[in-house]
């Protein structure tokens, strides 16, 4: 499910689920301990995450999520890596798609190469983007740019992304010796600065147009089936609200304030 290997002082963490590297309970598990070890190892400076068979990974593996998919859930590898010292980079080569581009978005840094495609279809499925990219595809992209690309589904190639934010820097040649060398120059850095989550969300305009504006957008795309993608929104709709920072500034009359209100414990 997973090769691991060192070069260089670097662990490089290759995703090997043929043919499209989807992500199982096993394979979750494998990236989960690869992470892991590279994190306690005292001679690892720096990890990098990429695919084998010329695919980053195409998501979450669909035929599990029938079954329920076991621990450690997706989530927990972003939470992992959102503490590590260590700089951990997705070196992405074809696609990064649905929980693949989570993935991608958990690391500090993403390099990719021009023939790349990301996305974000899990509204297409009737999912949500549930493994952190409602909070940090935002962080990333900026929150038009991440409303457009979680309502739409569409695959964004390397060179819109990375205007955008999502990819920070477009690479040539053999992926895997581009991301050990990215990674080894970030090893300085203090990787809380560039962890996502701990990003705040870039908007201009106002947060209730915007959102009220692709509420619009979206229940006429999905007739039919409004119930489920309102209640996806709404959620990534409150997690944009920003309560934390955001909530204390708000008119006690403004309806994202009593959203917010309403749904936060
Ligand atoms: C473009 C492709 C990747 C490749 O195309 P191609 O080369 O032409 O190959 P194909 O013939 O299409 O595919 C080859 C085979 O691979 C199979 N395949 C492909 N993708 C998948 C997949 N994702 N899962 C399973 N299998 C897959 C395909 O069927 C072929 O098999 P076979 O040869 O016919 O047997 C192309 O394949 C493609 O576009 N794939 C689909 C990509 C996609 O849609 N990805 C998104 C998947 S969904 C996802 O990733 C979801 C993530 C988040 C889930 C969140 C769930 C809800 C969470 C609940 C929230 C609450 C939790 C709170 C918990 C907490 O707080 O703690």
């Amino acid at each position: 499910m997973m090769d691991y290997s060192i070069r260089d002082q670097v662990a490089v963490i290759k995703l090997d689920n043929p043919p499209v590297n989807v992500l199982g309970s096993a394979a979750l598990t494998s990236i989960y301990d690869g992470i892991g070890k590279a994190d306690r190892d005292p001679s690892i400076k720096a990890v990098v995450i990429c695919g084998k068979n010329g695919i980053f990974c195409a998501g979450v593996d669909i035929k599990e999520l029938d079954n329920g998919l076991h621990a450690p859930w997706i989530k927990h590898i972003g939470d992992f890596i959102d503490n590590m010292k260590k700089p951990v980079v997705a070196a992405i080569e074809g696609f990064a798609l649905g929980g693949g581009l989570e993935l991608a978005l958990f690391c500090h840094y993403r390099i990719a190469l021009k023939t790349v495609r990301v996305s974000l279809p899990e509204l297409q499925l009737g999912l949500m983007p549930g493994a952190g990219g409602t909070i940090r595809l935002p962080r990333a992209a900026g929150l038009n740019n991440a409303f457009d690309i979680i309502t739409t589904g569409n695959r964004i190639p390397a060179e819109k992304a990375a205007m955008m934010g999502i990819i920070d820097q477009i690479v040539t040649g053999d992926i895997i010796e581009e991301g050990i060398k990215f990674v080894k120059s970030k090893c300085n850095i203090d990787t809380s600065l560039v962890c996502l989550r701990m990003k705040t969300v870039k908007y201009s305009g106002d947060l209730d147009d915007i959102s009220e504006a692709f509420m619009t957008k979206v229940k006429s795309k999905f007739k039919g089936a409004i119930a489920p993608i309102v209640s996806i929104l709404e959620f990534v709709i409150i997690i944009l609200d920003l309560y934390y920072v955001h909530l204390q500034s708000l008119s006690k009359n403004s309806p994202t304030y009593t959203r917010a209100k309403g749904t936060c414990k």
